[in-house]
């Protein structure tokens, strides 16, 4: 076993509910892999849909009772959140190399991830005691006054993806419990470990009741059981289109139905324009897709270059391509690491296979072949030219690290029409000092965050989601905070 798993201040083998730590009914576990050797890591608990009932009756009961949301006001709730953070602040350096370790990424890459979360915390701390309605002055003649009311929509279920286990954790829990909604969170499959460790550093605090945060963990089985249990009121998911279509399903099937929010897949598409400064848009591009190994909702993975820089471009980026560094991930040098596990390498090597065979793209760089190390779940960055826009390499969502620089361009408008009718609308960028293209651009394009001469830059204080097929809702910023309160009109006859 890892040294970081032998010295982790919780039993990795149990899960957190109703504020205690307790195993799975019926003993099931399952292994964690380190993805940069395949090595097992370590065993942790699958919970059963008995032990999801506990966990949604648990958070029910901590709402229900008011133990969280009245017994606690604004300022304690912030307060509570301001300590976890420190908690977490803490705990930093461990929490990093287990994330490390359990993910893949680059130790470095980890360390934004921290500040971030860590920051997540702090921000919607900052909105417990802010939680505000409107005052309506009356309307007619009768007296009758008019005002709103928020309340936190109750219990809500999470369900997430595995590629930013500790981060995407902060997106979700932070807004929602400074809400004063209660939570039932369920980590993606393979990267429940940090999310183990955020549950000790919660219960550590001594602030939070039994039950305002529960962990559930295991896959298709507890996440559909979560989905469909009558006692959440709202499910907050991150995952692919096609589960989250199916999540969409099931909780209008639910005897009642409940707020749902999707944060779905992406082909995000950036356009480099004749005046970008090229050098710097070459090394953009590359880790605006290549960031996390690829594994990003909104990486940039369709890029429009234009006619008249196609040739001077296309060298710069290969070169941005291949100079980086992949390696051990907790080795300071490294910038980038393995795919998640063997499904998700075999998923990207078949796209490449399919890139290099079906006759609409050329390879410029990526060996599909390479390895650091015997095991592991390693594909070397590749950027394929020439692509005709709708080959599949540039349509369909890889997950990996591929970029399909498309056939060049010669009208903004053109691709503006095209990228609106794109099955996603997450995300999109640009790269130009000309004025009026980027407010052409950012005004008329239909997806959830648009970056103008940088990529992948998101901040606790700006919301994120999408549009069509990439979901509904937004993380982040007042958007997110306010998505987990419920608004009550009031009306008063002032003159009875
Ligand atoms: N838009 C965003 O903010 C965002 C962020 C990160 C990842 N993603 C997307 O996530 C996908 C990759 O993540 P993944 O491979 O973990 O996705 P996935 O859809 O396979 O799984 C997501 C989560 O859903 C759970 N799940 C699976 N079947 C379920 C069911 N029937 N009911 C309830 N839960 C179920 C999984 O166990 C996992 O926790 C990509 O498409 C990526 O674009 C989106």
């Amino acid at each position: 076993m890892s040294s970081i798993i032998s010295s982790l201040p919780f039993d990795p083998t149990l899960t957190y509910i109703n504020g205690e730590w307790v195993g799975s009914s019926n003993s099931q576990t399952s292994s964690i892999k380190n993805p940069a050797t395949g090595q097992v890591i370590a065993t942790v608990s699958e919970s059963t849909t008995s032990d999801l009932d506990a966990a949604v009756q648990a958070a029910h009961e901590a709402f229900y009772s008011g133990a969280w949301v009245n017994t606690y006001s604004g300022a304690q709730r912030r307060d509570a959140l301001l300590a976890l953070a420190t908690s977490i602040e803490a705990n930093r350096q461990a929490l990093e190399h287990l994330e490390s370790l359990n993910t893949g990424k680059p130790i470095r890459d980890v360390r934004v991830e921290l500040d971030d979360t860590i920051d997540l915390f702090r921000h919607f701390a900052g909105y417990a005691d802010k939680v505000e309605g409107r005052h309506i002055a009356a309307q007619t003649n009768a007296g009758l006054e008019g005002y709103t009311v928020k309340v936190p929509v109750g219990v809500v279920g999470f369900i997430n993806a595995f590629n930013y286990p500790l981060c995407l954790l902060a997106w979700k829990v932070a807004p929602a419990l400074a809400a004063g909604c209660t939570v039932v969170f369920k980590p993606g499959p393979q990267t429940p470990l940090t999310t183990l460790f955020f549950a000790h550093l919660l219960h550590s605090t001594g602030r939070f009741p039994a039950g305002v945060f529960n962990v559930v963990l295991g896959g298709v089985a507890v996440g559909q059981a979560l989905v469909d249990h009558d006692l959440v009121d709202k499910i907050g998911f991150t995952g692919s289109v096609a589960t989250g279509k199916h999540v969409i399903r099931s909780t209008a099937s639910t005897a009642r139905v409940r707020a749902t929010s999707v944060e779905l897949g992406g082909k995000s598409p950036g356009v480099v324009m004749p005046d970008a400064d090229l050098q710097r848009t070459a090394e953009l591009v590359i880790s605006g897709c290549m960031n996390n190994t690829g594994m990003n909702c909104n990486a940039l993975t369709r890029l429009w270059v234009h006619r008249s820089i196609y040739a001077e471009f296309l060298p710069l980026l290969k070169a941005a391509a291949e100079k980086i560094v992949l390696g051990v991930p907790q080795s300071e040098d490294t910038e980038m690491g393995p795919l998640i596990d063997r499904r998700q390498m075999d998923r990207v090597l078949e796209y490449i296979r399919i890139g290099i065979e079906e006759d609409k793209a050329q390879l410029l760089t990526g060996d599909s072949s390479h390895r650091v190390g015997q095991e592991g779940y390693w594909v070397r960055p590749t950027v394929f030219q020439n692509v005709d826009p709708q080959a599949r390499i540039a349509t369909e969502e890889i997950f990996g690290p591929v970029l399909s620089v498309l056939q060049p361009f010669d009208s903004l408008d053109n691709v503006i029409e095209i990228e609106r009718k794109s099955e996603f609308g997450l995300a999109a960028g640009i790269f130009t000092r000309n004025h009026g293209d980027i407010a052409r651009f950012t005004r008329r394009m239909r997806c959830g965050t648009i970056w103008v001469n940088n990529y992948n830059a998101l901040y606790s204080y700006l919301p994120f989601g999408g549009f069509r097929n990439s979901g509904f809702g937004r993380e982040l910023g007042y958007e997110s905070f306010d998505g987990y309160l419920a608004t009550k009109a009031i009306i008063d006859d002032i003159t009875y």
